[in-house]
């Protein structure tokens, strides 16, 4: 426990353990990199006796150039790992419940059609339900499609509230989403409840089904029925709406402790404040996505609560913990360090994971090593959502080393009585041009002009001084929908990885941005994530190259009597095993990080190159790639078939032609080596010089076992279409027989 004075901090850091063992093994593998650049350097001529592999040979070794230093990356997000633990009783015995700050908190949503409004509504109901002062929490829901049905979903949502706040309360309810809630309750707990419990269990839930009928009877409708539009004032805001790209802003403060008629709940207590959002949207100005959104959001807040401390989520993100709010106050409110956090990170989280995770969606690695990593050199990245933000330095404001916190001076903020005046003053915040001629975008707010704009602006935060922290407890704070088909699953990496590229190109490249602010370490965990797209190159250099050669058993590795052999050796063994250990540690299974291990190499060869060649084209004026949002919703025969982790392909796109492609042609490679083996005189003999290469191929063939299965013996919707099939085929045989024959 630290302590200076008398003072108790709260909050301590701990250092993760194994980190010397860590060190020496990182050093050992490096060594090991050494030796294989001088095998490449000094054989780089290409055996003689052989056709020339000259260029082979140089691009593999290019490709263990580039491995190497996303390799170097790596390790700074794994050199000092960091772990937060925080004092909340501490927190309650030295600030009364009345000094505590004000908290807004932020829910994006974009489209009713793939982010179900009884979701969106769920989430929203979720942060309402933080025990934390309810007059003290303000809710906004930033809606991009400006829907009426979502709009709706809200309305109800804030007549739910006034019984389900307090029935949170009552009950201590965990989680406080009342569709996850209602979910983990079984038979054999709900028999055992209090009956009063049971009582109020059962008229909360028969209130949350009739709602959730009206709402989905709404959605079948396609809108909001007449009669409960002429019914509601609040729906001529839709009279003058024309489309999702062409409306006006539509700003509706739903409940607020201003209003005398409609501000308390059941038990008769204040409740959150609840606004719903949709920005003025028109075709001829860029909205900037979610990052638009973002900071529409954070001016028309702080018209209306301007709270310091702003928690942003996604509309599919609910709290699964109630106690959240407090757990980051004792990291922003802490005397001796607090003053100088900007954000505080939750990981990102999932409910709807199965036990091996076939795509690899839990980000385990990235949320139990590399964040902690992160944590260990100034902080982790902001990744877009279950994050806590200091208004001031979302805003803009740099941080040096004066500045002090001040809690108190928002709970002064005046604002207007009359709530309409409130409404109409708060809507020009929201307006198209509102951001011409300012920083907002720039210097202010959330940055633009990047798909992945919670990181460029977590960068750009951390470079006016900031410092960022990551908190991961056991009980996780928020649980989110994962997506479900592989398909989805390259897109987002797509996205991601392409707006990764993006920041290396920008104003905020961790390469030359903010001297002397941020140091060497966290600009190589940001250099590792920036770098992904462009590590499409050596992994597809690694999957073609060598199995090429074999076909014409040509070696580019040393053979295994040689002492070249045993660098190889030790870097594929040595980096295996500690994947594996790193991967079993956190809580994975062995088929877990194989499955991570194939979602590594598909996104590496689909997504990964999809983004590089999208990033040359925006390059060159020709295209912008749009935000293309996540479904979070399936059909039954595809939730089926993710439940039994049986990967879905069902769709024809250049990603599963090329994944195809070379799976097949892998395995031609494989099938024809066997065979030369087997008929030839000296197998052994070429077995000895090819190992490396077999193994290799091998380790390609049998990973993509999927893709066989998908392309070949499936039956079911979500196999490979017959046009993948037939494009891959030929693809595939043209390339190995054009080899043959030219090369
Ligand atoms: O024009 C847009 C597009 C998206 N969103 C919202 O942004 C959130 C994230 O979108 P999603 O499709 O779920 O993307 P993910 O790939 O899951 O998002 C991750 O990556 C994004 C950056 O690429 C971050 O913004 C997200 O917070 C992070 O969860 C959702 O709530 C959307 O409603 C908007 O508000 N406006
Ligand atoms: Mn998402």
């Amino acid at each position: 426990m630290k302590k200076s004075g008398e003072y108790f901090s709260l909050f301590e850091t701990s250092r993760g353990r194994g980190w010397f063992i860590h060190r020496v093994f990182s050093i050992s593998m490096f060594v090991a990199i050494c030796f294989i650049w001088f095998f490449r350097l000094s054989h780089i001529k290409g055996h003689q006796q052989y056709q020339n592999p000259y260029w082979a040979c140089l691009a593999l070794f290019g490709a263990e150039i580039w491995f190497t230093f996303s390799w170097l990356f790596s390790q700074a997000l794994r050199w000092n790992l960091v772990f937060r633990k925080n004092f909340k009783t501490r927190l309650s015995q030295r600030y009364e419940e009345k000094s505590l700050p004000k908290v807004d908190i932020f829910v994006c949503t974009a489209d009713p059609d793939i982010e179900p409004p009884i979701m969106v509504i769920n989430t929203v109901l979720s942060v309402m339900s933080y025990d934390y002062p309810p007059d003290k929490i303000s809710v906004y829901l930033s809606d991009d499609a400006a829907s009426d049905i979502t709009f709706y979903a809200l309305l109800e949502a804030s007549t739910f509230a006034k019984h389900w706040l307090p029935f949170c309360k009552k009950f201590k309810v965990e989680p406080t989403s009342p569709a996850a809630y209602f979910n983990t309750l079984h038979h054999s707990t709900t028999s055992s409840l209090h009956p009063n419990h049971a009582k109020h269990l059962e008229l909360i839930k028969k209130l949350y089904e009739d709602m959730k009928r009206r709402i989905e009877d709404a959605a079948k409708l396609g809108g909001v029925p007449k009669e409960i539009r002429s019914n509601n004032h609040r729906f001529s805001e839709w009279d003058s709406y024309s489309s999702r790209r062409d409306h006006d802003t539509i700003l509706q403060i739903l409940l607020h402790k201003n209003d005398k008629h409609n501000s308390k709940d059941v038990d008769g207590f204040v409740m959150p404040t609840l606004v719903y959002l949709a920005r003025e949207k028109r075709p001829q100005y860029h909205h900037n996505f979610k990052a638009g959104a973002m900071n529409a959001l954070i001016r028309v807040s702080s018209n209306i609560s301007n709270a310091k401390v702003i928690l942003n989520v996604d509309c599919d993100m609910y709290s699964n913990n109630s106690q959240s709010v407090r757990d980051i106050l004792c990291f922003f409110m802490d005397d001796e360090r607090g003053h100088e956090i900007a954000y505080v990170q939750y990981p990102q989280s999932f409910e709807n994971l199965t036990k091996n995770d076939l795509y690899g969606n839990a980000l385990l690695i990235p949320s139990e090593v590399e964040l902690h990593g992160a944590d260990g050199y100034g902080g982790p990245l902001y990744i877009g959502t279950c994050c806590f933000h200091r208004r001031d330095a979302l805003c803009g404001k740099k941080y040096d080393g004066g500045y002090r916190n001040d809690w108190k001076s928002d709970n002064d903020h005046a604002i207007e009585s009359n709530l309409h005046e409130l409404e109409e003053k708060s809507k020009a915040l929201a307006s198209c041009t509102y951001e011409e001629n300012t920083q907002w975008g720039k210097k202010m707010g959330l940055r633009y002009g990047c798909l992945v704009e919670d990181v460029i602006t977590g960068f750009a935060v951390q470079s006016e001084g900031w410092k960022s922290l990551y908190y991961n407890p056991m009980r996780k704070g928020f649980l989110g929908v994962a997506p479900t088909t592989l398909l989805q699953i390259l897109v987002q990496h797509k996205r991601w990885s392409e707006g990764h590229l993006q920041i290396l190109f920008s104003n905020y490249s961790p390469l030359w941005h903010a001297p002397g602010i941020i140091n060497m370490g966290l600009r190589m965990c940001y250099l590792h994530c920036n770098m992904w797209a462009t590590t499409s190159l050596p992994i597809l250099c690694y999957s073609i190259i060598p199995s090429l050669y074999l076909l014409k058993a040509i070696p580019l590795f040393p053979k295994i009597s040689s002492p070249w052999f045993i660098p190889f050796a030790y870097v594929i063994v040595g980096e295996s095993i500690y994947c594996l250990l790193e991967f079993l540690i956190f809580g994975g299974t062995i088929k877990g990080w194989w499955n991570d291990l194939r979602m590594w190499l598909y996104k590496g060869t689909s997504s990964y190159l999809f983004a590089c060649i999208d990033n040359i084209f925006k390059f060159f004026g020709l295209s912008d790639s749009p935000f293309t949002i996540t479904t979070k919703i399936m059909d039954e025969d595809i939730s089926q078939r993710y439940e039994n982790e049986v990967m879905e392909f069902g769709a024809s796109s250049p990603f599963f032609t090329i994944l195809a492609t070379l799976a097949l042609f892998n395995l031609l490679c494989l099938l024809s080596t066997l065979k030369d083996l087997v008929f030839s005189e000296d197998g052994v003999r070429a077995y000895e010089e090819m190992v490396l290469q077999i193994l290799l191929c091998g380790f390609l063939v049998f990973i993509n076992f999927p893709i066989y299965q998908g392309l070949f013996l499936r039956k079911d919707k979500g196999k490979l279409p017959t046009s993948v099939v037939i494009k891959s085929i030929v693809l595939a045989l043209s390339a190995c027989i054009l080899f043959k024959i030219f090369i």
